[in-house]
This record gives structure tokens, sequence and C-alpha cells, in this order.
């Protein structure tokens, strides 16, 4: 009888064949694995069918013999130095390993290679790690190694989306790279060790968060998906991570508490989701349509952890984070629907709701909103503080100043005050802004994030900033975002108060803050070095970057007077910027510069929401206060978040009472 044909990671074996097939590996394996090791030492072992010869992988060496050799094995390589665990932590190793030699041994190539390729240090090679001299199964390690190499990025994005080390931290990241691979696209996993029991109990989540990902790229497989995304990146028209330029969201509603309450909206737009369906019967068969809501109803799903089946399956959703914000289904169309035209709910997304919510005005409080038009933000503090107080909403374009006034009409907010003024004329210690208590900074910018969503991408001028977004994320500086932000980035908006500009450039000398920025700009010129293939742009490309990048500049200049301005209403006691964009330049680089000013007043950084999982790029001490929003993994655009809250009066008493710092001046 012929021996039974070896399992072949390319294509997805069934669980059910795969525990068949196990024991019979398991009797096979000592020979074949020696004899595949031996193979592979030939110089043309690399090469196979796919690419650079990672594509077949025989089977792995898995009995105890064979794992005792390599736990010895591992212990005298590791013995010249100090131990390091799979997971990047050295000695004194806590986290779990797979039991299978190929699978350890791999995560711990993949690991090496990964953390050299990111930090740029050379002189770490896959041969070396995978078929040098104390490897055992060196063919079926290299083949593992190349594949879970090839799919890295799906499969991070995988990890964080089913939360699998989130959850299981013992796993460590590459150890469940590798084992997710295997589970989703080799040869399936045996429920061994923990950590290969942790990864098969996070099936169902990794599975689904794949099924998303196929959606959002019209893909039926992870290879056609990486094909697209590796296609994507060679035209310059991918997104930073690989996906379709254009991403999906929810379409997200905030119910104007002012004029209605979150149950009847919520039976309202339900109400109207199913009438939309049986008035458009063909529409059910609708393909588009059809993928439309499963992608919505899974994104949510993901995105808010709701566990919960029924819940998921909930077309009209309740956000987890924000009271009054409810997530529909993308692309519902409720622009004439009689709750948005009486102003009941405001069509605004979730990101460009959480600046409000952010300040969280108290009923009664004065609260200046210094870019205020078109009222968004507006009239949504108005309605946090119940039309209780006042809302003074500056901003220096009539057409848009109009706009916020019949917003404000409509939605009823009626103790928004707006004024057209140049805020940065203003002067915030009149005796007039003495009862201002919340200040809402949400200035001109680049808008860059919100390219995606706006479609421009589609437009041949947008196509490079595009592929400058990509550049930057795919280094990992920026976050990939979106909203339609769009009239308010013109870069009109230079600075025009020169002394706070002075002011500033001072204080950013004596309190390194140049060096955060200049830290950050290295990082955003360095990106584009990082893709090879992005490397060859034509000069046109980077001749439009630069135009770009002067434009950030100075969009970064305006907000960062603004920001010093506002930080001067002298009984401040919170203050919120935030911005549509993705560049630090505009967003961390901001913050950083203020930060001194800020301290004089009184005001140092807070967490907005505790809750929330990304956070500012950490270029300062405080930045994980800040918060950042993804337009391709939060459902919603790319936005940056910043509250300046008072420092509680227990600090200041602190400070007094201790000691050491009341001895500083004596011993001077
Ligand atoms: C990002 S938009 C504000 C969006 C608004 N917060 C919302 O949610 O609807 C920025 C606004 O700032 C205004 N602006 C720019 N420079 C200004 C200045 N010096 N003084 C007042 N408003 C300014 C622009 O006209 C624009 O309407």
């Amino acid at each position: 009888m012929p021996k039974p044909k070896r399992r072949n990671p390319i294509v997805p074996v069934p669980k059910a064949a795969v525990r068949q097939s196990s024991s019979e590996n398991l009797r096979t394996h000592t020979k074949k694995s020696s004899r595949s090791a031996k193979q592979n030492h030939a110089p043309n072992a690399t090469s196979s069918r796919d690419g650079g010869g990672c594509g077949k992988r025989p089977r792995e060496g898995n009995d105890a013999d064979s794992k005792r050799t390599d736990i010895k094995r591992q212990k005298r390589h590791s013995s010249s130095g100090p131990r390091r665990c799979v997971d990047g932590t050295d000695s004194a190793c806590s986290q779990w390993r797979p039991l299978s030699v190929v699978h350890k041994q791999a995560a711990f190539a993949v690991q090496r290679l990964l953390e050299a390729d990111s930090s740029r240090k050379h002189g770490v090679s896959l041969k070396s790690l995978t078929l040098g001299p104390h490897v055992e199964a060196k063919k079926a390690t290299f083949a593992v190694t190349c594949q879970v190499l090839k799919f890295s990025q799906i499969l991070e994005q995988l990890d964080e989306q089913a939360e699998l080390t989130a959850s299981q931290p013992k796993l460590g990241k590459y150890v469940a790279m590798v084992l997710s691979y295997d589970l989703l696209r080799g040869q399936g996993l045996e429920r061994k060790g923990p950590a290969e029991r942790a990864v098969l109990a996070a099936e169902p989540r990794l599975r689904a968060a794949m099924d998303v990902m196929f959606l959002e790229a019209g893909v039926k497989s992870l290879d056609e998906l990486l094909e697209m995304r590796q296609q994507g990146l060679q035209s310059g028209a991918a997104d930073p991570r690989g996906l379709r330029p254009q991403v999906s969201h929810p379409r997200w509603v905030r119910v104007n508490l002012l004029k209605a309450n979150m149950d009847d909206v919520m039976r309202q737009l339900d109400e109207h989701l199913q009438s939309t369906e049986k008035r458009n019967p063909q529409q059910d068969g609708n393909r588009q349509q059809q993928m439309e809501k499963r992608k919505h109803q899974k994104a949510v799903a993901a995105m808010q952890q709701q566990e919960q089946q029924q819940e998921r399956q909930s077309r009209v959703v309740l956000d987890a984070l924000l009271p009054d914000l409810l997530a529909l289904p993308p692309g519902t169309d409720l622009h004439d629907h009689p709750l948005v035209t009486r102003g009941s709910v405001v069509l605004q997304s979730k990101a460009s709701c959480m600046p409000a919510r952010a300040l969280n005005p108290e009923p009664g409080w004065t609260v200046v909103d210094c870019c205020a038009a078109p009222g968004n933000k507006t009239t949504h503090l108005a309605a946090i503080m119940g039309n209780k107080g006042r809302v003074l909403a500056f901003d220096k374009d009539p057409k848009r100043l109009a706009r916020l006034r019949s917003n404000a009409v409509l939605t009823g907010a009626s103790c928004i005050e707006a004024r057209l003024a140049d805020f940065l004329s203003l002067d915030p210690t009149a005796p007039e802004f003495r009862e201002v208590r919340g200040v809402l900074l949400d200035p001109s910018c680049s808008g860059s994030g919100t390219i995606f969503t706006r479609m421009d991408h589609l437009l041949p001028s947008h196509r490079i900033r595009g592929t400058a977004a990509a550049r930057a994320g795919a280094a990992g500086v920026i976050e990939a975002a979106t909203e339609a932000h769009a009239p308010c980035t013109s870069p009109t908006s230079a600075p025009t108060s020169t002394a706070v500009m002075g002011k500033k450039t001072k204080k950013n000398d004596n309190n390194n803050n140049n060096k955060v920025d200049k830290a950050a700009q290295q990082q955003e010129l360095d990106a584009p070095n990082r893709d090879p293939g992005l490397a060859q742009l034509s000069p046109q490309v980077h001749e439009r970057d630069a135009v770009e990048a002067a434009r950030v500049s100075q969009l970064a200049r305006f907000q960062a007077a603004a920001l010093s301005h506002a930080l001067r209403f002298p009984f401040l006691e919170r203050l919120v910027y935030s911005t549509c964009s993705v560049h630090v330049e505009e967003n961390e680089a901001v913050v950083a510069g203020a930060l001194q000013e800020a301290a004089e007043a009184g005001l140092e950084l807070a967490d907005p929401f505790p809750s929330w999982h990304r956070r500012g790029l950490p270029l300062f001490p405080g930045a994980e206060k800040l918060v950042r929003t993804d337009a391709y993994q939060d459902g919603t655009d790319g936005f940056f978040i910043a509250l300046f809250r008072r420092r509680p009066p227990e600090k200041e008493v602190n400070m007094q009472e201790n000691p050491k710092q009341k001895q500083k001046p004596r011993q001077r």
C-alpha cells in the first residue's frame, strides 16, 4: 500500500482530515525529518514554486525523542547568551511554548527576523535561523517561517482583531502568529498544549475577523488577500495596511438628546430599515447590499466586542463608548429621513462625536468653541449641557458660520451664541470670558484622516497623498484614518499672532519639545525607506509630497498658535484639542509644544476615554492619555483627541507639602 501523502500547507486541510492523519505522521516522522533536514542543506533547497522555497512544507518532527533532543539543543544553543523566549522576553520565560518543534523554532525565527527588520538591524538571516545546525526539522521550519513571514501583516491584524494575545498574553505574539497560520491556512492544530488550546479556542473569533477582511477586500482566501495587498502596494494606491483604499464604515447617527430620546430613535430607525427592505424586495437579492449588511454586522461586533449573538445581529446598534451614538449598516441613506430633517438626529461619525464627549461640559458652564463651523461639535456640546449654560461659537468664515447658525436652529441648540471672528484676535483674558470653563479647539487641519472615506484617493491628484499616508502608516508612524471634514482644510489659517508663536518657539527650545518634533518628523521622513517598492516613486511624486508637507507644516503652526491661545482663558477647567489628521506634526507635536504652557496654567493631560484602545504615539510621557482613532480598525474616521484638565487641588497641596520639593530652593 502506498504511504499516505504528506499534508500540504498551501491547501488548508479540513480539521477532521488533519486529526485522522496525525497519528500516521507521528509514526513516520523521525526518518522523514532527518531526511528532509539533509535535503535542506543542499544549496538549491530554497527554490520552490512558492517563491524562495517557502511553499512546501514537509511533516514536522514531533515525536517524544525529537522533542527531548530539541529541548537539549535549544538549551545548548542558548547557553552562550541570555535565554530568549519566543515572545521576546529574556531568561525566566513564563510564556507558553508550542509543543511542536517546528512551531517553536518558526516562532523564534519569525520573532528574530521581524524585530531585526523593524529596528533595521543586520546580521540575522532566515537561513541561519531555520537551516542552521541546531535546528530540528529544518525544511519544515524553513517553510513555516517563510509562510508566516509572508502573511505576517495579515496574521498580526487577525490577532489584534480577534484579541488573541490580548486575551492570552502568555501566548506571545509570534507563537500566536505561527499557530494561527497553521490553523487557518496550514495543517490545522491539534489540542495539545496550552498554546495550541488557546489558539483553538479563539478559532471562531479568528475566522470571523478573517471573514471581515475578505469581505472588505472582496476576496475569498488569504492568498487572494495577500496578492491584492501586494498589487496595491506596487501600484502605490494601497492604504497603510494593504486593504483597499476605501473603507466602509457603519452609518453613524448621533441622537440629538435636546429633541429625541434613544429608545424612540432606535425604534424609528429599525422600522425605517425594515420598511426600506420591504419596499425594495429585489435589493434583498442584491449581492452588494448583502455584503454590506454582513460587513456591518461583523465590523460592529468586532469593534465593540459584543459577544452576544443577538447583539451582533442587531441592525441598529448602540455604541459602546458614546451614549448618544448609534451604528446602522454602511450606506444606509438617511438624508431625507424626518429624524434628520427635523434635527432629532445628526449624521455625524463616531470620531467626530468624541471631542465634545471628551470635553464633557457640565450644564451651566460657559464653553468656547474656537473654530466651530459648521457646528457639529457645537450642537453636540449644547446637547450634552442640556441647553443649560452658554456655548460661544467662533468662526472666521461667514458662510460656514451661517451653516452653524442654521444647524443650531435645526437642532434646538438655543444656548449657542455664534460669532464671526478670528479666534486668534480675541483676548481670552477679557472680562467677558471670565466665566469660560471649557474650550473646544477643533482647528483647520490637513484632513489626512479623512481622505479615504471622502473617496479622494480615486482622484489623480490625491493618489499621491494616499501613497504618502501609506508610507507613513507602513512605518507605524501614523494611524491611517478618515472623515468628511474636507471643507475646513484650507491652508489659509496661517498664524496671525507672532507673539504667541515666538513664545512657543522659545519654550520649545527650553523643554526639549523640539526634540519630539524632530524625532516625529524624522520618523515620517524615514518611513518611505522601509518599503522598497515605494522607493521607486517618481520625482513628480516627491514634489507633490513636498507641497503637501509644506501645507501640513503651515497648518501645524496655526494649530500650535491656536492651542497656545486657547490655554490663556484664565478659569479653564477642561480643554479639548482635536483634529481629523493622522500626522504627528498636527497632533502629538502640537500637544507636546503646549505642555509647559498648560502646566503653567494649572492644566495637565487627562484620559477622556480610559476604555478606548488606541492611543497617541508614545513620543513623550503622558502621550498614552491621547486618543487616536483608526479608519481601518475602529470603524470610523481618523481623529486625534487631547484633553487638558485642571490639576486636582491635592496635587498642588502635595507639591507644597513634599519636603524634597521644599528643600530644593533652600539648597540653591
Ligand atoms: C475643522 S473645521 C471645524 C469643524 C467643526 N468643529 C465641526 O465639528 O463642525 C475648522 C474651522 O475653523 C475655522 N477657522 C480657521 N481658522 C480660524 C480662525 N483663525 N478663527 C476662527 N475660525 C477659524 C474654519 O473656517 C473652519 O470652519
